[in-house]
């Protein structure tokens, strides 16, 4: 079964076929493996011949069992992992003509947690552009880019009107720390962004509020593909699971199932809180 790509949703321009995703899809991903060196020596092969395909505008949520190679296939996507191969495309060229860096720029990859660094929010917020493969795209961007004047806009606009510019990163909350580092990757303009558990370990409101921002992303034209462990949201546009070595994608929840779905993630995060143990699967809404 391995690298079998298998819809379920009867929508055939959806079907990770390599035939279909050939042509017209602004990214696509083709022949994925990734063998991992193992502990103690030889090699176990992750997943092999995995085909994918995403288009601006989509919100594609990727689930799976923890350890079927969710966060390898995306920094795979991103050029990040030397553990893998495959063929990539980004509006139909190949990620051989572009640099690492350039590739990167593109088709950005955000972890759980990422270090945000400078004296002020707003240092952080400009830090990327200060390295020198931006340098020739800021002078295409207006002079005010990266003034605090314009990154105050962009966040206000991003509905983060609550984290001060001049405050240390240090200081700020965890949801807020989660939404500057989106904000940052997104102020770059990425044409696909690959979020890897960006909510995890967040309050249902802050996990919102970062499900707004990339669906906001999205309704701009970014491709967004998101992982979750979380329960599904009602942001997603399509929704595939890794698992076996298998990329299957698999029907949307309906709005009942979502609000239930909801519900149950809110009783077990608060489960968690005091002290229960929290059933992940019962709340992971991957339709397993
Ligand atoms: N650098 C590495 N060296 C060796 N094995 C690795 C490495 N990175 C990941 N693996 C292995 O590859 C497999 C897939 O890992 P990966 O982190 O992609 O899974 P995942 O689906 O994202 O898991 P989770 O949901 O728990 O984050 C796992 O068996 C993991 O142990």
């Amino acid at each position: 079964m391995e690298g079998e790509v298998v819809s379920e949703t009867g929508n055939a321009s959806h079907a990770s076929t390599g035939a279909q995703t050939a042509a017209g899809h602004l990214f696509t991903a083709h022949d994925v493996t990734a063998v991992m060196p193992r502990h103690g020596g030889g090699e176990t092969t992750v997943f092999q011949g995995l085909s994918f395909h995403v288009d601006g505008g989509e919100v594609v949520d990727l689930t799976g069992p923890s350890g079927s190679g969710k966060s390898t296939l995306l920094t795979a996507f991103a050029r990040l992992n030397v553990h893998t191969s495959g063929t990539f495309a980004l509006d139909g060229k190949n990620s051989d003509a572009f640099t690492p860096q350039q590739w990167r720029i593109n088709v950005a990859y955000l972890p759980q947690t990422s270090t945000l660094i400078g004296e002020t929010v707003a240092d952080a917020i400009r830090l990327p552009w200060t390295f020198k493969i931006r340098q020739s795209e800021r002078a295409n961007e207006p002079k005010d880019m990266l003034s605090d004047a314009h990154i105050r806009a962009t966040l206000d606009r991003m509905g983060c009107q609550d984290i001060d510019l001049d405050r240390p990163p240090r200081d700020l909350s965890g949801g807020q720390a989660a939404r500057v580092s989106l904000a940052r990757t997104l102020l770059t303009k990425p044409r696909v962004l690959l979020a890897d558990e960006v909510d995890a370990g967040l309050d249902e409101e802050n996990a919102d509020k970062v499900a707004d921002l990339l669906k906001l992303a999205a309704q701009e034209g970014t491709a967004v593909v998101r992982i979750r462990h979380r329960a599904p949201d009602g942001r997603a546009t399509r929704m595939m699971v890794l698992k076996d070595g298998v990329l299957r994608e698999v029907p949307l929840p309906t709005a009942a199932q979502v609000a239930a779905a909801q519900r149950a993630d809110v009783v077990g995060a608060a489960s968690a809180a005091n002290g229960a143990s929290a059933d992940g699967n019962a709340t992971d809404g991957n339709g397993e």
